[in-house]
């Protein structure tokens, strides 16, 4: 068992919403990290870095897990609205150059790595937890973005670069890179609000994802 989980949303609306499903576990920390990879990356990197030297005076143990957790958009074929998904591998999908031919990421520019992994076999027993309480559930890559896909050309271009991209959202990168950089797993979990494509926000279901993430924030209670 776990003793000490660091959970970080982007806004405080899912922040209480993990809360709900986690009906006072204190072995939980939520953090609200902000919008985006950055302010994810940076709130995460400075919670860790202050808790290890918490940590190296014997006052609080460490984290033994980092958690992204919030709403996302769901792929076509792969994540209906009010469905989780529970990434497999985290993507930073807009992190390389626009060339002639297409994107190119910096994994094939040689300039190091948009994939970041995450704790599988956690990450598999979620899964399994959600689907035996009865809700649909999704285990597959996870894509983050600075921009929110508004396009149906941008979201089969996504789809076709990364087969089996399950969801998008704007900040599982950057904490999975601050967990990783602290040598902390990590696992990400998203709630769908909307489809990838064409934007139309009077079509975010905002409050069924925010309803999952309550009960994925039990299941995860519950497995680890
Ligand atoms: O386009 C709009 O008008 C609009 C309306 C409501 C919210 C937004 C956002 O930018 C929310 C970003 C926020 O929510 C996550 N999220 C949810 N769905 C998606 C998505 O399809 N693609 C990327 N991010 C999404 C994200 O993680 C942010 O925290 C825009």
């Amino acid at each position: 068992m776990l003793s000490k989980v660091l959970i970080v949303t982007a806004v405080e609306a899912e922040k209480e919403a993990v809360l709900r499903g986690l009906s006072g576990d204190s072995r939980f920390e939520v953090l609200v990290g902000g919008v985006g990879p950055v302010a994810a990356a940076v709130s995460t990197a400075t919670k860790l870095a202050w808790a290890s030297i918490a940590d190296s005076r014997a006052v609080t143990p460490r984290y033994d897990l980092v958690v992204s957790a919030g709403i996302g958009g769901g792929f076509e074929e792969q994540a209906a609205i009010g469905s989780i998904v529970i990434a497999n591998e985290v993507i930073s999908a807009d992190l390389g150059a626009e060339t002639p031919e297409g994107f190119a990421s910096v994994d094939k520019l040689g300039f190091g790595s948009s994939r970041l992994q995450v704790d599988l076999e956690l990450s598999s027993r979620l899964a399994e937890a959600i689907l035996a309480g009865g809700h649909s559930v999704c285990v597959g890559p996870i894509l983050t973005l600075s921009t929110v896909t508004g396009t149906a050309l941008t979201a089969s271009e996504l789809a076709e670069r990364i087969p089996g991209a399950a969801a998008e959202a704007m900040e599982g990168y950057g904490v999975a890179a601050a967990a990783h950089n602290s040598g902390i797993p990590f696992i990400e979990i998203r709630t769908i609000s909307n489809k990838v494509g064409p934007r139309d926000r009077a079509a975010w279901r905002i409050g069924d994802a925010l309803a999952a993430l309550e009960i994925a924030s039990t299941r995860l209670s519950e497995v680890i």
